[in-house]
């Protein structure tokens, strides 16, 4: 991106902090059709909003277990993201992956499960940023992401993968 962000970044707080979980075991992803909320008829991994007074762990396993009935084991965070968005509240998505989880994947009202192979996501499909972190993640790199929206187009963005982007989180 040429344009300089608009946005003041060490003064930008989110109104809305969420998480995202992507299991991801033999070579695919655990992501899920989105049936409500925020990104309705998207494909996503699982995940939502945290509730007053719960963790971003806590978040992301009750999240997984409301949306597709299952446990995450051991979640590993892997990322940050800050989305300072033009006509939804700005949000603070805290980015976890998991290898096995105790339960059966069901489809509820919130969600459809869909088991994709790790190089047929459908980026397309998905919101504008994902193909931006999601690939590297899977590879096994940390990382944290910057993004302005209009709408759901993004007018300005910044990656950072590795250790060091890990040092920039906001809350661990
Ligand atoms: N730009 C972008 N890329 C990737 N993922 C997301 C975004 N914006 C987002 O909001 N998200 C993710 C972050 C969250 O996991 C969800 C949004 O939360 P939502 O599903 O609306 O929260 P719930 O608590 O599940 O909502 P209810 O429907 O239960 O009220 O999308």
């Amino acid at each position: 991106m040429t344009k300089a962000s608009s946005v003041n970044w060490q003064t930008w707080q989110a109104e809305m902090p969420a998480t995202l979980m992507f299991v991801v075991r033999d070579g695919k992803v655990l992501l899920i059709e989105k049936l409500r909320g925020i990104g309705k008829g998207k494909v996503n991994g699982p995940g939502g909003k945290i509730d007053p007074g719960e963790t971003p762990l806590e978040c992301v396993v009750r999240e997984c277990q409301e949306e597709l009935h299952i446990t995450p084991k051991n979640p590993l965070k892997m990322g940050e993201l800050w989305f300072a968005m033009s006509d939804i509240p700005d949000i603070h998505c805290h980015v976890f992956m998991a290898t096995d989880y105790d339960g059966v994947e069901t489809a509820t009202e919130e969600a459809v499960p869909m088991w994709t192979a790790i190089d047929e996501v459908p980026y397309e499909r998905m919101w504008e940023d994902d193909a931006h972190w999601l690939p590297q993640m899977l590879a096994g790199q940390m990382f944290n992401g910057r993004f302005e929206f209009t709408g759901e187009k993004i007018d300005w963005l910044e990656m950072h993968f590795g250790d060091a982007a890990a040092a920039e989180w906001k809350h661990v």
